[in-house]
């Protein structure tokens, strides 16, 4: 913790119209001094103490002292505790030091539960974050009341306090322009001189005052990014396979330490920064250093923590462990959201600057032809600049800051641009449109295989893996208290399935087409069986044992119950096509779409690149592509689209590869996201209008010599502040997901429960196309692309035609 937390917040481009004057650079000084000092004095505990005062089936209250501790970060431990998956709703009340958590009512996610209450990360608590004092009107007000004094004072005071309140701005422009050339200083400067040169101590105090306020509003909005960078990204990663002792066991993260080996599989983020004791794999960096393609590693080779495997397993010895590896991810986050500037906002701050030396000119200008001091003095206040380099960074913070209290994590203002231009959602399956928390629901051996032993054997080779399939089959494993049999060689082969050895046999689980296709293992004694299975709207498990297949493995999933409220509030937000891409079998696509009409397409057993390249093919279409996705083998996808969406509980590369992260895993947050990217462009786009047309109006009245400096300044100044306040309380209304009352009456449609009494029919429409088949796929048009502004629904006739041809 070398660095002051404060550090992050000061502003990497201070605009130079509203530049502190040397007072109030001061004062943000003794600001982080002051914030670093109590940071030290603010004792974490590291593990509180709870108790469990109330116990239902679906909800615990517990009882904490830590809760009113005075450091403890309740954002952040709110956010720590709703990221946790199987969490519905929580309530902390700091005063009676109790929270109350409505959950799924599963055993997995009260231990997970207790476990994060117990361990609470250094990183929540921060005095900085409790003790920020909001910003100071002190200055603005003191400086408002001696410009509205002015007239009254006696000439010598007078004097003597607007020169002294002017000198700093004057100095500081007459350096702009020795250094810099003609910018915002300047104006400033030389509006202020001018007024002081004729004599109107009023004017140059008033716009002094002006200005002050501009800083002051800027502080609050400056603020306000604080506040968003104590809820962003909780950590990602709560657990971690160390190896100790010949064994690797499972432990919680905060456990490791200094010289612990860690292992690690494809997809999972490297936990701690360290050396590679043994294994090779690609290692993704693009977040640490920006690079895209995986980089090799092998024995000696070093690794950062916040890579993530990419292929390959390897064990890392520890040389850095702890709050420091992970708040520096954290801290990357934070930063890379909050300074990244957008290419709009380049570039209407490029135009802005443009504009300064044009009123520099027309200051000259009008002071040549007329002779006039006020007039040039006038059209000296007037610029561009402010209200529009001011009003894009501070709508963006508030946009980002609103929606990441919604849940939503854009990774900087480019997401939020990018976002609203787009107009194809393409969503996969598992995890996203349905809860992805699947649960066995057949188990059918062939042979004289018992149902346990076929389970324990798919469970054995699954124990390790990371994704919706292997978590229930190794859950039903637990559940049935059974003992899994010791597996060596695993290997995960994405989108495929698990291979390993058990006893010297090959074991095999995962698609048909992984066992059938790729394997050789003859599959067709499942043929009836499996029908039927998908034909009720269940994902379908193939085991094999040397060679033979023994058994299928049904799993059930369920839609999630806003999807259709969620697609339906998108469509209205000009998402004009939504597509659905999956690795699953084609019964299992065809059932999605016929239980979510909403969707216009789906393209079903699909690999990784081949989700990756129906996502191209969209674009070259021209159309504009969020891919929404959880899980490793959607990181293709979530690059090649033109905005990656993640969902919370989705493998680590997956969030790796997103610009947007949502926090939670209901699609209201998709549609936070959308409305946020809308709004925000749009209360951009009225910002600038605004600053271009009153700054225009006041040039004109001021050339004309119809506008007194003061009347020009208050006029400028008060726009740039209104034009703020705008973009502040526009840009940050807290998003409200527009979900009709269809998300609350309607019912969770279960996949199983849309099962068609026409399945046979529908397969033998589609026989056909023996892999990777396309249900229906129609390249979004160019028609379809969209005005940032026009947040209308779209009409989708078309769609809905072949849509119906298709599914009726
Ligand atoms: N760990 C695994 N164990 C067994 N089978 C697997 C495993 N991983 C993938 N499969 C099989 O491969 C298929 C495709 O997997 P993939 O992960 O691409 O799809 P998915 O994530 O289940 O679906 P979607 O892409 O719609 O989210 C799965 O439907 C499953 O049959
Ligand atoms: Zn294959």
């Amino acid at each position: 913790m070398s660095t002051p937390r404060a550090k992050t917040v000061l502003p990497t481009n201070r605009p130079a119209c509203i530049e502190p004057a040397a007072a109030g650079g001061e004062r943000r000084v003794t600001r982080r001094t002051e914030s670093f000092v109590s940071r030290r004095r603010c004792h974490p505990v590291a593990k509180p103490v709870f108790r469990i005062v109330n116990e239902q089936p679906k909800r615990l209250r517990l009882r904490g002292r830590v809760l009113a501790h005075p450091c403890l970060d309740l954002a952040y431990l709110r956010a720590l505790l709703a990221a946790l998956s199987g969490v519905d709703a929580l309530r902390i009340n700091k005063g009676a030091h109790s929270v109350v958590v409505d959950y799924d009512g599963r055993a997995a996610t009260r231990t997970r539960l207790l476990q994060a209450l117990t361990n609470l990360p250094a990183d929540a608590f921060r005095p900085d974050a409790v003790r920020e004092q909001p910003p100071d009107p002190f200055r603005a007000i003191a400086t408002s009341v001696l410009a509205l004094a002015t007239p009254l004072l006696p000439l010598p005071l007078r004097l003597a306090v607007s020169w002294t309140l002017a000198a700093p701005t004057i100095a500081k422009g007459a350096t702009t322009l020795i250094e810099d050339g003609v910018r915002v200083d300047v104006l400033d400067g030389s509006a202020k001189l001018l007024s002081l040169l004729r004599g109107d101590f009023f004017t140059a105090n008033a716009i002094g005052a002006l200005l002050d306020w501009g800083e002051y509003v800027e502080a609050t909005s400056e603020q306000r990014s604080n506040a968003l960078l104590q809820r962003l990204l909780t950590p990602q990663t709560d657990t971690v396979w160390v190896h100790r002792d010949g064994v690797e066991t499972k432990v919680p993260i905060a456990e490791v330490q200094l010289g612990d080996t860690v292992a690690c599989g494809p997809g999972e983020l490297i936990p701690v920064d360290g050396r590679v004791s043994d294994g090779e794999a690609a290692v993704d960096q693009a977040s640490l250093t920006g690079e895209s393609l995986p980089v090799p590693v092998t024995v000696g080779s070093p690794v950062l923590s916040g890579s993530v495997i990419h292929e390959g397993h390897i064990r890392i010895q520890a040389e850095q462990v702890g709050a420091e590896t992970s708040m520096a991810r954290i801290n990357r986050f934070l930063e890379t959201a909050l300074r990244s500037r957008s290419t709009g906002e380049t570039r209407s701050a490029k135009l802005a600057d443009k504009l300064v030396p044009l009123t520099f000119a027309t200051g000259l200008g009008v002071f040549a032809l007329t002779r006039d001091l006020a007039r040039a003095a006038s059209v000296l206040t007037v610029d561009y600049s402010c209200a529009i380099k001011l009003s894009n960074p501070v709508a963006v913070r508030s946009s980002l800051y609103a929606a990441s209290r919604a849940g939503v994590l854009f990774k900087g203002a480019q997401a939020l641009e990018d976002l609203d231009r787009v107009d194809t959602l393409v969503l996969d399956k598992t995890g996203t449109l349905t809860t992805g928390d699947m649960q066995v629901a057949d188990l059918i051996p062939f042979g004289d295989l018992p149902e346990d032993a076929l389970l324990a054997l798919a469970a054995g080779a699954e124990e390790h893996y990371d994704h919706p399939v292997a978590r229930a089959v190794v859950a039903e494993a637990a559940a049935r208290a059974l003992a899994l049999p010791p597996i060596s060689q695993v290997d995960f082969i994405v989108a495929h399935g698990v291979s390993a050895y058990v006893d010297d046999a090959r074991v095999l689980v995962g698609s048909r087409h992984f066992l059938e296709d790729d394997e050789g293992v003859d599959c067709t004694a499942a043929d009836a069986v499996s029908s039927s299975l998908y034909g009720a709207g269940k994902s379908v498990l193939f085991v094999a044992r040397a060679g033979r297949l023994v058994g299928l493995i049904a799993l059930r999933d369920r839609i999630r119950p806003e999807a259709p409220a969620a697609l339906a509030a998108l469509k209205a937000l000009g998402v004009a096509r939504t597509v659905v891409l999956t690795g699953d079998h084609r019964d299992a696509g065809r059932a999605l779409a016929r239980a979510l009409p909403m969707i216009d397409a789906v393209h079903w057993e699909l690999k990784p690149e081949d989700k990756a390249g129906a996502i191209d093919e969209i674009k070259a279409a021209g159309g504009c592509v969020a891919f929404l996705g959880d899980g490793v083998n959607d990181a293709p996808a979530l690059v090649s689209a033109d905005v990656g969406i993640s969902m919370p509980n989705g493998a680590d590369l997956a969030r790796e590869a997103a610009q947007v992260v949502l926090m939670r895993p209901e699609l209201d947050g998709l549609v936070t996201a959308f409305a946020t990217a809308r709004r925000t462009q749009a209360v951009l786009k009225r910002s600038a209008v605004a600053a271009f047309g009153i700054n225009t109006a006041t040039m004109g009245l001021a050339v004309g010599g119809l506008l007194p400096p003061v009347a020009a300044a208050t006029i400028h100044n008060g726009s740039t502040v209104g034009i703020l306040g705008y973009a502040a309380l526009g840009g940050g209304r807290r998003p409200r997901p527009a979900l009709g009352p269809s998300s609350t009456s309607a019912t969770t449609p279960a996949l199983a429960a849309s099962a068609p009494g026409d399945a046979a029919g529908e397969r033998s429409a589609a026989a056909g196309s023996a892999q990777a088949s396309v249900l229906h796929f129609e390249p979004a048009t160019a028609a379809a692309a969209r005005e940032p502004d026009d947040h209308q629904p779209r009409p989708n006739a078309a769609a809905t035609e072949v849509r119906d041809a298709d599914f009726a």
